[in-house]
């Protein structure tokens, strides 16, 4: 990789040491050199925001405690090393623990200590220069219109709740079922937010041990508890200037929920086994596939947190309600799997087409992809045919295949399946089959249809 130009500013009164240390530095073509004599001339050109600044620690017209609080405060990015006359411990201990990056004792060995401190910094500037610029391309390519394929009427809405959820700092909260794109969702509002170039990160609340998710969100100090061998940074630290994204957020369990809704008031951490506060700076989004009020009708979710993380709701609408869109996101993925195995590009016949159509896609987009992949490797032509969809369904209708129903047996079968299909919403499965909602309830009520799930 070609080393990037920095610009280093040089700052010492003593004008004879000063060039010596520029001409020093200048010797690496890369380095672009400017010297400075005073504070206040320095101070005027620090809108060019140097890389690196080498401070004299007493300067006639400027502390070296005031210059750092200045350069921290107008060019946070520039990295500062300090070259002082004294050697005084105590300085140079106080000044590294204040974000300065090295401490040079003015002696024979300033030169060659300067030239490795430059050097090292110049790493550290350069990978800083590579994340930003990577994180930039990232930030660009996310139009999560085209990450998110769809154009229903339902995904368009989600689109909208987007844009408005980017513009802003709420907590957000999503809800839809396993595999409707909730995490697509969230990755869109970040990288469309003006947090975009900080992380994002992800926890997956059920997937993490109950005993440990605390240390994971909030790290944990040395010895905090068995198994603790040294200091772990958790992930509202990891996600700070950025966005936590917290899945699952309907597994976790009451006592961390009281310890999150503090963090979340507070705007500060403790690490497990540590008294010390930790300012964090994080948006937070949570996702769910659960009811989370019923949650709280239950007692397994508490209200205060609830209304502390609902902020603006989104509803990602499952697969099967955003009629053609089914096609459209298969063609994509028909496509990438065919690029990325490197096979001819393959279309679907009329037949798969309505096989697709007439499923219910209960594993949502996710299904959807691993049926379109197989059936990509199904095929040997050019064209994916609907007996190269594989779908293995448990529902009713699937089962009755072959068999000898009658047709109030069919109608049934068809309600309990929707009924199993909707999370056994009486009112959707009644619009859904255009049948009158008492229909169902009789059908209940004389038992004709399993309900033990049954929560209206
Ligand atoms: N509209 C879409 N267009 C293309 N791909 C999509 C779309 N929505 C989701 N996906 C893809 O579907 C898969 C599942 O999406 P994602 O993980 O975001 O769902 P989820 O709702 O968070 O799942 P879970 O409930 O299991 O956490 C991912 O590979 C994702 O990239």
């Amino acid at each position: 990789m070609k080393p990037t130009p920095i610009l280093i500013h040089i700052v010492e009164d003593d004008a004879f040491y000063c060039s010596l240390l520029a001409h020093h530095l200048s010797l690496n073509p890369e380095h672009h050199v400017k010297k400075f004599t005073s504070a206040r001339a320095f101070l005027d050109a620090l809108h060019e925001k140097p890389d690196i600044v080498t401070l004299d620690y007493s300067l006639p017209d400027g502390t070296g405690d005031q210059l750092l609080s200045q350069v921290k405060e107008l060019s946070p990015d520039t990295k500062i090393i300090f070259i002082s006359g004294q050697n005084d411990i105590k300085i140079a201990i106080d000044l590294l623990k204040k974000g300065v990056h090295d401490y040079i004792v003015k002696d024979d060995d300033t030169k060659e200590r300067l030239w490795i401190a430059v050097e090292h910094l110049r790493e550290t500037i350069e990978l800083k220069k590579e994340l930003d610029s990577l994180r930039n391309e990232v930030a660009k390519k996310y139009d999560f219109q085209k990450v998110m394929i769809g154009n229903s009427d339902p995904i368009r809405q989600v689109f909208q709740w987007i844009d408005k959820a980017s513009k802003t700092n709420i907590t957000v909260s999503i809800n839809g079922e396993t595999g409707t794109g909730k995490e697509l969702v969230a990755k869109s509002i970040h990288f469309n937010s003006f947090r975009k170039k900080q992380p994002f990160v992800a926890v997956n609340v059920a997937a993490i041990p109950k005993e440990l998710l605390e240390s994971e969100l909030f790290g944990h100090e040395k010895g905090a508890f068995t198994g603790a061998a040294g200091r772990r940074i958790g992930k509202f630290e990891e996600a700070h200037k950025g966005t936590l994204f917290l899945d699952e957020i309907g597994e976790m369990d009451l006592s961390l929920q009281a310890k999150l809704l503090r963090v979340l008031q507070e705007k500060e951490i403790t690490r497990v086994g540590s008294n010390q506060l930790i300012p964090i700076d994080v948006r937070i989004i949570v996702a769910t596939h659960k009811n989370l009020l019923h949650e709280v009708k239950n007692g397994r979710f508490r209200e205060d947190l609830y209304y502390r993380l609902l902020g603006l709701p989104i509803v990602v609408p499952p697969l099967r309600e955003r009629g053609n869109d089914i096609i459209l996101i298969a063609r994509f993925f028909i496509d990438q799997f065919c690029r990325e195995n490197s096979l001819q590009s393959k279309t679907l016949t009329v037949e798969a087409k309505k096989k697709l159509m007439l499923y219910n896609f209960p594993g949502n987009i996710r299904e959807l992809k691993s049926i379109v992949e197989l059936a990509c490797v199904m095929s040997d032509e050019n064209e994916i045919d609907a007996p190269h969809i594989n779908i293995s369904s448990n529902s009713y209708i699937e089962k009755m295949n072959g068999e000898d129903v009658t047709l109030r047996d069919f109608t049934t079968r068809l309600i309990q399946h929707y009924l199993e299909v909707y999370q056994y919403d009486v009112l959707k499965v009644a619009e859904k089959l255009d049948i009158g909602k008492s229909t169902i309830y009789r059908m209940i009520k004389n038992n004709e249809l399993v309900v033990s799930k049954y929560q209206n």
